[in-house]
């Protein structure tokens, strides 16, 4: 079904225009930068790793920027339109504790591996070449993944609203972020990921109080839990308590939620953009900005879909103005919309079904807002990450070690533009062989789940083995393969292919198959043939200028800690200073991690949900209000930790930036930065 709220012109102007305006903004930030705080893309370190330098709110900020992909809104969605409440749940809960549990890595990457600017170094470092190559696979392949899910949720949304071609938007919405992410490398990234979340909060809460307060169709809470009621009534929920949307004891959502849980596992373990962003942050506070991250993102798709996922159900209640009964049940009835084909919630069209109906042009229009500013800096995130391995793991590895910085910096470039093709390219021939933006969602982890354990113990454990971390992932994977296709095969009378190997128990086999094979494998080996590796050659990872002229690392050897390749004043000093953390402090970091991350997960994953699905509670209207309210909070809590705190702790720069300024209104020049008064602020 195509609803074809807007003209195909808007579908063309979001998706060609958020690239173009962005690229815009983010020449203007990049020159406002250089002019005023004196720190510049134009050097490789900064352009991939943001000097290591950039505080916890703006991390927060970019890791809720890059996890919030197309899926969050639009699978979201899905499973609340499939399940009833459990669906957001779920897919909010079950996509948090990663980010939380990363913390740990995180740390432990400050400790063990302070100047690596990807997390393939470190296995390389650590296991050599064969182990190298073997998780870039399993890297790059999160990216593809990852990358394709965007573009098929973001190309079939806008040709679902406006008509626009689905080709062309796979293509372009790649190319848009590409340019600006060339312009402004990862700071300016994050800066620009900044502005998208904020945007973002603004649209949900938009859509959470329209739904909930002003809706002429719910307007309220207690009208919403009437409506899902009804729609209990007409079409019940099959392994839902009493058929009900309104519990949590549903079969399906929660055989979501495991697969859930383990793909998301692997496409934040396995992903260089939250590698990369822990490698951009202040040593002293990559803890605190995972924990905040995690944290303030529950809230997107927990809001965004207990209200428009819901919505899509609760609208299949309400009254067409054609239909000749208003009674939901009676035969005659027709609903103000349809119930949607599998096809179609496989798409994550529910959601903006729901904000079309919802709002006419306007939620339309604001639907395709937010989808593209969620899909532009999860892109943007991808693009970066993507771009960082193929320069660092393949180029200056494997191609040409002795690299100049000039080299390395075009390289960076390429592999933007690079991977910005093969995003499009693997949309397309998605989209050609019929898989969904849903079916890969729920597939990730059958391919990547068994790399999971093997690269956490990798950068955590000294007594992890090489043989018995590289056999889990491989054997994982074959093992993760072979009981999807197996299980897809006994379930569907021998019939394999895209609609048979997507149901749940399929996924599920494979998903659990997959992460558990991968993770045996690799701790029983350990424990049988441990390593007693002490990190010292990963600590080691590019304090030596691996990449320089052959001059410069002569002269680099004889400074033990010198930062690689940083020439912006400000950059190296800023570096230098906070690569002086203390190992201690960064171990005290690592337990605050671990047991803050590990008691989080019990309470998302255990403690709330499951006496909830045990006890088979149906929310009464109290119950739903009280469910709905904490969720509002939340999201208020989460807009203060993202959008209003990196403002706050970037006062400094902020100052210095504004007054440079405003000298320079007064006295062209007089603003500019002099690197002779260098200052430590940074943004
Ligand atoms: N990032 C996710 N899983 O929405």
């Amino acid at each position: 079904m195509s609803t074809e709220a807007l003209p195909q012109g808007a579908g063309y102007g979001v998706v060609v225009g958020i690239g173009l305006f962005f690229s815009a903004f983010m020449v203007c930030l990049t020159a406002i930068q250089t002019r005023y705080t004196g720190v510049s893309p134009k050097n490789s370190e900064e352009f991939t790793s943001a000097s290591r330098s950039v505080k916890p709110g703006l991390i927060a900020s970019g890791i809720v920027s890059a996890w919030t992909w197309a899926a969050t809104l639009l699978q979201s969605s899905a499973v609340a339109y499939r399940y009833g409440i459990s669906g957001p749940w779920w897919y909010a809960a079950g996509a948090t504790v990663q980010v939380l549990l990363f913390a740990q890595l995180a740390a432990k990457l400050k400790l063990n591996a302070p100047y690596a600017h990807t997390w393939l170094e470190i296995v390389a470092t650590r296991w050599g070449t064969v182990a190298h190559l073997i998780f870039m696979f399993f890297g790059l392949a999160t990216n593809l993944i990852v990358s394709s899910m965007l573009v098929l949720g973001g190309s079939a949304t806008v040709t679902s609203l406006t008509g626009m071609s689905t080709i062309a938007a796979c293509f372009l919405i790649p190319l848009g972020v590409a340019i600006y992410v060339v312009v402004g490398g990862m700071r300016s990234t994050l800066l620009c990921d900044y502005t998208h979340t904020t945007v973002l909060f603004a649209i949900i809460l938009t859509f959470v109080f329209t739904v909930y307060a002003s809706s002429e169709y719910i307007g309220s809470i207690s009208k919403m839990h009437y409506l899902l009621s009804q729609a209990t009534a007409m079409i019940p929920v099959s392994g839902n308590a009493g058929g009900s949307y309104l519990t949590l004891r549903s079969k399906n959502g929660l055989i979501f939620g495991v697969i859930n849980l383990i793909g998301n596992f692997a496409t934040v373990f396995q992903d260089q953009a939250y590698w990369q962003r822990a490698i951009a942050s202040r040593p002293a506070t990559t803890v605190k900005a995972y924990l905040i991250g995690g944290i303030a993102w529950f809230a997107i798709p927990f809001a965004f879909s207990t209200t428009l996922g819901l919505a899509a159900v609760a609208f299949g209640a309400v009254p067409a103005p054609s239909s000749p009964t208003q009674v939901p049940t009676a035969s005659d009835f027709i609903s103000l919309l349809p119930p949607l084909t599998p096809d179609e919630i496989s798409a994550g069209l529910p959601a903006s079904l729901a904000a079309a109906t919802l709002l006419g042009q306007s939620g339309a229009a604001a639907l395709l807002i937010v989808l593209f500013l969620a899909v532009t800096s999860a892109t943007s995130a991808e693009l970066i990450a993507v771009s960082s391995i193929l320069t660092y793991d393949i180029y200056v590895r494997y191609i040409n070690p002795q690299a100049t910085e000039e080299q390395i910096l075009r390289m960076s470039h390429a592999g933007v533009a690079i991977f910005a093709l093969v995003m499009g390219l693997a949309g397309v021939i998605f989209f050609y062989i019929g898989v969904s933006m849903g079916w890969l969602y729920t597939f990730m982890g059958v391919i990547l789940g068994s790399a999971v354990v093997p690269i956490a113990l990798c950068i955590t454990w000294s007594k992890a083995s090489r043989a018995g971390c590289i056999g889990g992932a491989v054997i994982g994977f074959v093992v993760g393969i072979a009981a999807w296709l197996g299980v897809t095969a006994a379930y569907n009378a021998g019939v394999i292919n895209v609609t048979t190997s997507g149901g749940n128990y399929e996924m599920l086999a494979g998903n659990l198959a997959s992460i558990g094979v991968g993770g045996i494998v690799a701790v029983v080996a350990s424990l049988l043939w441990p390593e007693n590796y002490d990190f010292v050659a990963t600590r080691a990872i590019n304090t030596l200028g691996a990449h320089k002229k052959p001059a410069e690392v002569a002269e680099d050897t004889e400074d033990e800690k010198k930062v690689p390749n940083s020439s912006a004043l400000t950059v190296s000093n800023a570096t230098t200073q906070d690569s002086k953390l203390d190992p201690v402090g960064l171990e005290e970091a690592f337990r605050f991690a671990a047991w803050s991350s590990v008691i989080m997960t019990v309470i998302f994953m255990i403690l709330i949900p499951l006496p909830l699905f045990g006890a088979s509670t149906i929310f009464s209207t109290t119950g739903f209000t009280v469910w709905v309210v904490v969720g509002i909070l939340w999201t208020f809590c989460s807009a203060f930790a993202v959008v209003l705190y990196p403002l706050w702790e970037s006062r400094e720069a902020l100052t210095m930036i504004t007054k440079g300024m405003v000298k320079d209104i007064f006295a062209k020049g007089s603003g500019k930065f002099v690197p002779a008064d260098v200052k430590e602020v940074k943004v």
